[in-house]
């Protein structure tokens, strides 16, 4: 077998303790063989991880990656607005190239915030599994499907692609990309569009993935039209499966938090995304106390502005509390967990776990910064001190993503130049 050694730093166990110890990956399997002390000798290959912390991998449970390429195009704007005034014309004018540009992008940002696998729901997903594929990260793709402003059959165009994605796309990459049906929304896809394909997508036996009730102006027409909470339409028409997961949950109620308890459905919680087109804040400790599956997402980084695990982790615990009214809620390690494990048991992907046998999904955090001395208490610091940038290396199936900040698969230079090119002659044609 060939073998990589993480050596001279320490773990975050599964427990969130914290001790020293090497890490012996088997590079064939892409799984963690041992961790114990001095396991370097009879490596393949070396990482040195003195004075940091190696812990699991972070997951994105809601991504747009290639909308990079509109970050900082339209800022300060409440959702409807934003998406209809901005982002919608630009998105018009995308291309498969300047979607593959904005995925590499992203997924350099990613490797370099020690991110190894996430969900993205955007267009023109084959291009950006191409990109995953050579990034050598792990994700749960779809194609958004939207029907509003579309004729029915322009529409079920668009759903049968959404289809066609996840039917040809799911394994890919030696199993690294799994695939989701991922309409829009619940005001954005009509109920004819959602009657006649969720029992196509059950068929394939893929998750659906959604945004829901993200903003106040989102819930009210679902209960006008219907009569019912937007969860409880959803769970009508088939929406709430355990394999499934939902983006926001900012505005749900009582009946609907036991709704998605019920159903063992998650949700990703995206507190920037959330903050900034002050859509409302989630309540995501009653989320957890009721049992419901949690994980953490960035959204696209036109609503972020960045695509860091470590920064989302700060903001779900600062808003949290506030959300809760309680400084004990969503605490330290409530959030490195949402940011590891419980995104990744929501999106439905093998989570990095520092334990023989797991997937070798790992981040290594530099600890020297001034900014994390002294070091009383690391989970502390992940959750609330530590940023992308301390991220030294990042691995993803036992494969070295990001060596001392270098990112291996990518050319980080070709990369920024071509995502600019493609961003700057898109809004050239949007504003035309
Ligand atoms: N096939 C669709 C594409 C949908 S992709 C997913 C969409 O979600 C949009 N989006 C990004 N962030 C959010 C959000 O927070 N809420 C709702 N939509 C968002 C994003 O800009 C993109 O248009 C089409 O032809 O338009
Ligand atoms: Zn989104």
């Amino acid at each position: 077998m060939s073998t990589l050694a993480l050596t001279g730093g320490r773990v975050l166990r599964p427990d969130l303790t914290v001790d020293r110890a090497d890490v012996l990956v088997d590079q064939e399997t892409g799984e963690i063989a041992e961790i114990g002390p001095d396991l370097g000798g009879a490596a393949d290959e070396t990482l040195d991880a003195t004075n940091s912390l190696i812990t699991p991998g972070f997951v994105n449970g809601h991504c747009h990656v290639a909308m990079t390429l509109l970050r900082g195009y339209a800022d300060d704007k409440p959702l409807d607005a934003w998406l209809s005034e901005d982002i919608w014309p630009a998105e018009a004018e995308l291309t498969p190239e300047a979607i593959e540009a904005g995925a590499e992008l992203g997924l350099l940002e990613m490797i370099r915030a020690g991110t190894t696998g996430f969900a993205d729901m955007y267009f023109s997903m084959e291009r950006v599994a191409d990109a995953v594929e050579r990034a050598g990260l792990r994700a749960r793709l779809g194609h958004g499907v939207i029907s509003v402003g579309k004729e029915h059959e322009a529409a079920r165009e668009d759903a049968e692609t959404g289809l066609a994605f996840a039917r040809e796309y799911d394994g890919a990459a030696e199993g690294r990309i799994r695939t989701a049906f991922m309409p829009h929304s619940l005001t954005t896809v009509s109920t004819d569009i959602y009657e006649e394909y969720v029992p196509k997508a059950r068929e394939l036996d893929v998750p659906i993935h959604l945004h829901a009730n993200e903003t106040a102006d989102e819930v009210t027409p679902i209960v006008e039209e219907h009569g019912v909470r937007p969860l409880t339409y959803a769970r009508d028409l088939g929406l709430l499966e355990p394999q499934d997961f939902l983006a926001h949950g900012v505005h749900v109620d009582e009946t609907e938090i036991d709704l998605l308890a019920e159903t063992d459905a998650s949700v990703i919680h995206c507190p920037a995304s959330n903050m900034k087109l002050a859509s409302g804040m989630a309540p995501v400790q009653t989320l957890r106390d009721a049992g419901i599956t949690v994980g953490l997402g960035t959204d696209g980084a036109a609503s972020n502005n960045d695509l860091s695990l470590l920064d989302e982790a700060r903001d779900a615990a600062m808003v949290g509390k506030l959300a809760a009214d309680d400084a004990a809620a969503v605490a330290a390690d409530t959030v490195v967990e949402l940011a590891t494990t419980g995104s990744a048991e929501a999106i439905g992907l093998p989570a990095g776990r520092l334990e023989p046998g797991a997937p070798a999904d790992l981040a290594v955090v530099d600890l020297t910064g001034a900014h994390l001395t002294p070091a009383h208490d690391l989970v502390s610091h992940l959750a609330y001190a530590a940023a992308a940038s301390d991220v030294r290396h990042t691995i993803c199936d036992g494969r070295v993503l990001m060596r001392d900040r270098e990112v291996l698969p990518l050319d980080a230079e070709g990369v920024c130049e071509r995502a600019t090119a493609e961003a700057t002659a898109l809004i050239d044609r949007a504003e035309s």
